[in-house]
């Protein structure tokens, strides 16, 4: 296969053989793409500010699973488009707290993005981007187990490893102009990216022994909990409130972040994969459910709302889905989440569509109902505008929105970090995809934190929703097994 600039080169299908090849040449190929990137800045127009991202096609490196980092990481995966990102280093980090916390981000990166200049040499036509995310609740201080994370931050890695189902490319970015300094720095981390790459996966043939050591409510708490929402549901309090509950688990030795991620992408390839590790803060997720992506004018949103397990009997699994997609509790609980994204898009969007009815988004252990919504965005908004809007959804709060909060607030169901909160990537151009953190894991050593939360309406029984909580903790404590 021939590329634009000349390079030739040969995709491997073998991982092995690939990884093998990557190390033999690793000096080599720092040495050309540095030169290339050297190159490149030669053509840095002097009058700028930046920030300045170079984007080099790399089609010796291939990315589909975290490697094993020790340094700070960003990644976002999409299995089954063949679709993932890794950032390593920052070169810029923008970040925000309080009511106006997505407001100021959203401000803050347009400044960055009126003066943030990219230069394409092997037309990759990808485009340079940033990572983002933020946590549920907009004044979370982000203690214990959460210190390290921001509340609310944009991340310019320094360099972004960018695969999709045709290429590969790497960005280097940086907001100086000292340019020994990036090529150093660049040179440093393409350095760590290739040997991480190259080094051959840890062998985990024994599956990791954990325990769960906490539950956070208990299950009886728990069911005094439901049955107080249902309560507060039939007085009038509000029409659905989504609670949440914490395990914690030990294992003997410490989890493997790479391994995790490798066995989320085996397990839930439909799902979308997001893993960042800041400042002591190892944070992993595989979510069904988009808040918001945004290419262009377009954006589109999931609703997810109503559940029910799966079973390996196939004629017993489309029986589930046939009672859940019949549900009249589900239907009910799925429509205010409907509902609620509708409302909250109407005054960014000229035009909005959706489906009459739900479909089923099948899972590996569970099925839930599915609408997707799509819109056509009025011209002078931003992605994080409109997810300020849309967060936090009927599907992870409840409905309306202020009163469900009030009653989490009042009932200590709060503290929830990053769980429920969004994340994802921004680009150059404001187009990108935020995913909303949920079958998520907070990882300390051999100590696992992990969250799962369900709606509750007027019907809701508190035991079915106990059940759905271990449904939805079983992504994670299933991927934790092989990490
Ligand atoms: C709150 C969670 O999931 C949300 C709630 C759902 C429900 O109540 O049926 C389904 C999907 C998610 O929107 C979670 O996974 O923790």
């Amino acid at each position: 296969m021939r590329h634009p600039t000349g390079i030739q080169y040969h995709l491997h299908s073998n991982p092995y053989e690939s990884r093998q090849r990557l190390m033999a040449n690793r000096q080599s190929l720092i040495k050309a793409t540095i030169a290339r990137l050297k190159q490149a800045l030669t053509h840095l127009p002097h009058e700028e500010v930046g920030p300045f991202s170079i984007t080099l096609s790399t089609p010796e490196l291939q990315l589909h699973h975290l490697p094993h980092l020790d340094n700070n990481w960003f990644y976002w995966g999409e299995p089954s488009h063949r679709h993932y990102r890794l950032g390593l280093g920052e070169a810029l980090r923008l970040s925000s707290i309080g009511p106006l916390r997505l407001q100021q981000l959203s401000d803050q990166f347009e400044r960055v993005r009126s003066n943030w200049i990219q230069i394409d040499p092997d037309c990759t036509g990808l485009q340079a981007s940033a990572f983002t995310g933020f946590a549920f609740d907009p004044e979370d201080p982000m203690l214990q187990s959460w210190e390290g994370l921001p509340n609310a931050a944009i991340f310019l890695p320094e360099l972004l490893l960018h695969q999709t189902a045709e290429m590969c490319a790497i960005t280097f970015s940086f907001a100086h102009k000292d340019l020994t300094r990036a090529t150093l720095r660049s040179q440093h981390l393409l350095q760590k990216l290739i040997d991480a790459l190259g080094a051959n996966p840890d062998p985990n043939p024994v599956p990791t022994r954990f325990s769960r050591t906490a539950t956070t409510p208990s299950d009886d708490e728990w069911i005094t909990q439901v049955n107080k929402a249902t309560h507060s549901i039939r007085e009038g309090t509000m029409d659905k409130v989504v609670p949440f509950r914490r395990i914690s688990v030990q294992a003997s030795q410490p989890f493997n972040p790479a391994r995790l991620m490798a066995s989320l992408d085996d397990l839930h390839p439909s799902s979308i994969l997001f893993s960042i590790r800041v400042d002591g803060s190892t944070f992993a997720a595989a979510t069904p459910e988009h808040l918001l992506s945004r290419q262009g004018h377009l954006i589109s949103c999931d609703a997810i709302g109503g559940t029910i397990k799966r079973s390996p009997n196939p004629v017993d699994d489309t029986n589930l889905g046939k009672t859940l997609i019949n549900d009249p509790k589900s239907r009910h609980e799925h429509a205010l989440v409907v509902k609620g994204i509708l409302g909250s898009l109407k005054k960014h969007c000229c035009k909005l569509t959706s489906p009459t009815g739900p479909s089923l988004k099948r899972l590996r252990n569970l099925q839930h109902l599915w609408t997707g919504i799509k819109g056509e965005l009025w011209e002078d908004t931003t992605l994080l505008r409109v997810a300020d809007d849309l967060h936090p959804t009927a599907a992870v709060s409840g409905f309306p929105s202020a009163n469900a909060q009030r009653w989490l607030d009042d009932h200590k169901n709060t503290t929830r970090g990053w769980y429920t909160g969004a994340a994802g990537w921004i680009d150059i151009q404001g187009d990108g995809e935020l995913a909303v953190l949920l079958r998520c894991a907070l990882l300390n050593g051999e100590h696992a934190e992990l969250f799962a939360g369900a709606g509750v309406t007027s019907e809701s029984c508190p035991i079915a929703e106990l059940q759905e909580t271990e449904l939805k903790f079983g992504t994670m404590l299933e991927a934790l097994e092989h990490a």
